[in-house]
């Protein structure tokens, strides 16, 4: 009802705001965009499940969030995907390692220290109700 509708788009402007933050940090730019087949060909057939900043904004827009844990999840892809893609003790493999392991540490540190528990906690009630 009413009330849940207010509490979804709270969380839309949440997401939003962490999203934006995201993108705009020059140390994620390789992760603002889906990766290309044509400039990485065998991209996808080392990462199964693909994803970028700019698919979750839209993930978001089209609500496909109820929780902050779901968008989590594919922020937590992003850059674990990256690590499994970049192995190799090559400098730009390193590089590339060091600003997924930045992704993990900012949107995680975003996360705790700016979401109200009991937030979170609504929304997942939400969600089971759903
Ligand atoms: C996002 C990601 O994980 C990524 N990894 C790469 N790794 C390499 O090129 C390594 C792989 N090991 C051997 C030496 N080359 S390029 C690349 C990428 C960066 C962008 O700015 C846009 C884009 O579409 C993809």
């Amino acid at each position: 009802e009413q009330q849940e509708e207010d509490t979804l788009r709270e969380l839309r402007l949440f997401l939003r705001s962490v999203n934006d933050r995201l993108m705009q940090d020059r140390r994620f730019k390789a992760f603002t965009k889906p990766v290309d087949k044509e400039q990485v060909p065998d991209y996808h057939s080392v990462v199964k499940q693909p994803m970028d900043l700019s698919t979750a904004l839209s993930k978001i827009d089209q609500q496909k969030y109820t929780t902050v844990r779901e968008y989590l999840h594919d922020i937590d892809l992003i850059w674990k995907n990256a690590l499994e893609y970049n192995p190799e003790d090559d400098p730009y493999d390193r590089q590339i390692r060091h600003r997924a392991c930045a992704l993990k540490d900012t949107v995680h540190a975003i996360i705790k220290y700016e979401l109200e528990k009991d937030f979170e906690r609504t929304c997942e009630q939400i969600k089971e109700a759903r």
